[in-house]
């Protein structure tokens, strides 16, 4: 039988080529886009550069950086990627050309399934996102964030006393108390101070962020990588199901504890707090869209302080120099028989220089949050597609020699010489955090009130030598990224009583 006219083995024939003709166009286009886009590492044909990105994305895009550049293009099996590694490059694309940068990718089941597009951080942008951002802003203003610090020193003092009571709890203390319960619960929706850290709420809530922030680790879930499988029936997709089931239960959650905030506010009982704001002026907003605003204050700003506060106390471990100049200037300034608060702030300028080099110095999102481009762009001569995902590698900003010239070294005093010393761990442009002054000001009375109250140490061993931590090493929790657990001695300085950790 001759094969050549069997129709099926000609369709297949057919077939082969019109499939190899699209791979040689896909893979030529490719390489020709590559050509006129900003230079980057040669990878493999379809697959490009996928191989090469390891567990720690920034340290490598900064290796990079050294080689071809402060704006590298990358092919991630098709997907043009764009890294930002200065400030310069990373200010002009996503400040001043905003309208183009300041989509972020689809996150299928971070965002769609699990918060019904509804949390701001993870939107794409369009009316929606601008919708619920503005309703945001008004509850988070430099001037309205003021409003939350009695709550925030309140809430210091007992992360403060947790550690005098459970030096060996100080990771799980830190997170618990300075996250969930600290500070958000309190500014978000005014509730008192909650005494244990099982309260089912926080349980509920803390659970609600892991699922978060699992579902946003790379290769967590197959349809981020396969668009097209949102489309099966929940019946045929378990984690669709479980998915949209957490949506439903979250989402009474968090409109029952709206509706208690509004219950407070009616019998005029309401603490000056975020959903005091969104209950005072609702905006357009539905009662389910304004749940998952407040929500969204939990996503974006729990994990980040308290990881923040973790690099904080790595800081000290390692340079007990600064601890004691950090004191000696709150020594000074406040004295040894109450705690720090917000009206000393404007004395306290060491304390503030510590703040901005925690987040230079470790920065806790070293890659901010990517964007996605919405047209062809050129920039310095190169093309940067429609639809490119957009990093800016924050990681390399902040270790830039010409800006930050010893960028290893935790030196809070560059502030004080140079004022106007820029960082941006709170990211750029229209989608920069809304949570900044929050953070910022519960970074800085957390850190005020221990250091006021605790010394930080590095353990000591049989032999009388200091257990240093890891300067370097940390694990990428998804929305964060913090330092490896390590051991570190909490004494409260008016009584020194030696305690040693592990967490
Ligand atoms: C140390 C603490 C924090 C850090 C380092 C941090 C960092 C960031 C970063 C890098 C982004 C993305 C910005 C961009 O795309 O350019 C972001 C977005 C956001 N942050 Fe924060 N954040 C912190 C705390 C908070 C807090 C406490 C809140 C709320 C009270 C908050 C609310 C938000 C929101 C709502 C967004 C989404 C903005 C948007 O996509 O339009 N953040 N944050």
């Amino acid at each position: 039988m001759a094969t050549h006219n069997n129709p099926l083995f000609s369709a297949a024939l057919g077939i082969l080529v019109l499939c190899l003709g699209v791979a040689f166009r896909s893979l030529r286009s490719a390489a020709k886009l590559r050509k006129i886009m900003p230079p980057g590492p040669p990878g493999l044909p379809f697959l490009g550069n996928l191989f090469q990105l390891p567990q720690f994305q920034w340290l490598r895009f900064t290796e990079w950086k050294a080689q071809y550049g402060p704006i590298i293009s990358l092919n991630l099996g098709g997907q043009p990627v764009v890294v930002l590694n200065s400030y310069q490059v990373a200010s002009d694309l996503l400040d001043n050309r905003s309208a183009i940068y300041s989509d972020r990718p689809r996150f299928i089941m971070g965002s769609e399934i699990l918060t019904g597009s509804m949390l701001i951080a993870f939107m794409t942008y369009g009316d929606p996102w601008k919708k619920l951002r503005r309703a945001a802003h008004d509850g988070l203003t430099r001037q309205v964030s003021a409003s939350y610090t009695p709550i925030q020193e309140r809430e210091a003092s007992i992360l403060v006393k947790s550690m005098i009571e459970q030096p060996s709890l100080w990771d799980q203390n830190l997170r618990r108390k300075a996250s969930a319960a600290s500070g958000l619960l309190g500014i978000v929706y005014g509730l008192p101070s909650l005494d244990s850290t099982d309260d089912p709420l926080i349980t509920r809530v803390d659970d609600f962020i892991r699922r978060l922030v699992r579902a946003t680790l790379p290769g967590a879930f197959l349809v981020e990588i396969l668009p097209v499988m949102k489309r099966l029936p929940s019946w045929m997709a378990k984690w669709k199901k479980e998915g949209l089931e957490w949506h439903r239960k979250d989402t009474i959650l968090f409109q029952g504890i709206m509706n208690d905030a509004k219950d407070l506010a009616r019998s005029g009982n309401l603490s000056p707090c975020f959903a005091g704001h969104l209950i005072e002026n609702p905006r357009d907003l539905t009662e389910k869209e304004s749940a998952w605003v407040a929500a969204t204050m939990f996503g974006a700003g729990s994990e980040t302080v308290a990881a923040a506060l973790c690099v904080f106390i790595l800081a000290m471990t390692l340079y007990p120099n600064v601890m004691r100049t950090a004191q000696a200037e709150l020594d000074q300034v406040v004295g040894r028989d109450r705690m720090p608060s917000f009206s000393d702030r404007a004395n306290l300028p060491y304390i503030e220089a510590i703040v901005k080099e925690v987040l230079r110095w470790r920065p806790v999102g070293p890659l901010g949050l990517p964007r996605r481009s919405v047209k062809d762009d050129r920039y310095n001569g190169y093309f940067i597609p429609k639809g490119t995902l957009v990093l800016y590698n924050v990681w390399a900003i902040h270790r830039d020699p010409e800006i930050f010239p010893d960028y290893d070294e935790f030196r809070p005093e560059r502030y004080l010489e140079q004022p106007d010393l820029e960082y941006v761990t709170y990211g750029f442009g229209r989608r920069i955090c809304m949570g900044k002054d929050v953070a910022n000001n519960a970074l800085f009375i957390n850190i005020a009130s221990m250091l006021s109250a605790l010394d930080f140490a590095a353990p000591i061993d049989d032999s009388g030598n200091k257990i240093l931590p890891s300067r370097t090493a940390c694990v990428d929790k998804g929305l964060v990224v913090r330092p490896v657990p390590f051991e570190c001695c909490i004494t409260p300085r008016q009584f020194p009583v030696s305690t040693s950790s592990k967490v």
